[in-house]
């Protein structure tokens, strides 16, 4: 594949325009005359070149990764997780989509930039699904290990994602995520059910906690390894898999303080 590089400078040498990854036929609409002179009349410089293997390895790719399932699952939790490092109690519904970008790096020194889509739970049955789903590389199907519901009602997801992709050459990477492993004492889907599920349908399979955190870094990881074909050895996913929770209670300062050292304990965590 040919990749080009273009650059557009005013007269006073600001940038306007610096990129790479043109094809062939891109550049032959930039050579029209379709700029107006006010516009771009003042170009100084117009430098077309061809990017070398190694200038093309160091960018970042950029890869759509889709979060679908039921609502109340947990894809606004954890993509905000991921994205932001955050956690709400608080359930907001998503209405439509919400958007996240994050770069990640993954082994010999890949940038990659996830946009990460998450897709509201009530879209299932509406017109924008399919529009929202087409184009991923990514796709994760997100459960509350909790409800079996959720789980069940995969089935309608992935088959959504099957039919918006029949045409297509290239499969995205689908992974199966049960979320909220913090709640395992609620648990009712069936660890050996989950497994079962991914060897029927070829998907990844991750167990994460939005809440906690666990996880949540190597599923996106995972992911994106995988679409990019890059292989993760076991020590960089228990390096992604890490969890550092700490939580600091603050207790009356009027004690006595031999007491509090006695009666009061504070939580750290370190998995
Ligand atoms: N305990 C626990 N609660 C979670 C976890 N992830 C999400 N929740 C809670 O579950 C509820 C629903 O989470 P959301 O992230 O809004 O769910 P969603 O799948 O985006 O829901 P929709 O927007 O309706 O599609 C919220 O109250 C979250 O705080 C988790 O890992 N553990």
């Amino acid at each position: 594949m040919v990749h080009i590089q273009l650059q557009l400078q005013d007269e006073h040498g600001a940038w306007l325009l610096s990129a790479g990854h043109f094809n062939l036929y891109l550049i032959r609409f930039v050579s029209c005359p379709y700029h107006s002179p006010t516009s771009l009349g003042a170009l100084r410089s117009v430098s077309v070149g061809t990017m070398s293997d190694s200038e093309e390895d160091s960018r970042d790719r950029q890869l759509k990764v889709v979060l679908i399932g039921d609502g109340a699952s947990g894809k606004t939790s954890l993509a905000t997780r991921f994205a932001q490092e955050a956690f709400g109690k608080q359930y907001k519904q998503t209405i439509g989509l919400d958007f996240f970008l994050k770069r990640i790096t993954l082994p010999g020194n890949l940038n990659v930039t996830l946009q990460v889509w998450d897709i509201g739970g009530q879209s299932i049955g509406g017109k924008m699904l399919d529009k929202y789903i087409y184009g991923a590389q990514g796709v994760l199907l997100v459960y509350d290990i909790t409800n079996y519901q959720s789980f069940e009602n995969l089935e309608d997801w992935l088959g959504m994602v099957k039919k918006v992709n029949e045409d297509s050459d290239v499969q995205p990477v689908v992974a199966l995520v049960g979320n909220k492993t913090d709640l395992e004492h609620m648990r009712t889907v069936k660890a050996d059910r989950h497994q079962r599920f991914c060897q029927e349908n070829g998907t990844l399979s991750l167990f994460v906690s939005a809440k906690t955190g666990d996880s949540v870094s190597l599923c996106f990881q995972r992911v994106a390894a995988d679409i990019l074909g890059v292989k993760l050895t076991k020590a960089e996913m228990e390096q992604s898999q890490k969890v550092v929770r700490a939580e600091l209670v603050d207790y009356p300062h009027d004690e006595d303080p031999s007491r509090q050292e006695a009666n009061h304990s504070k939580v750290c965590c370190v998995q």
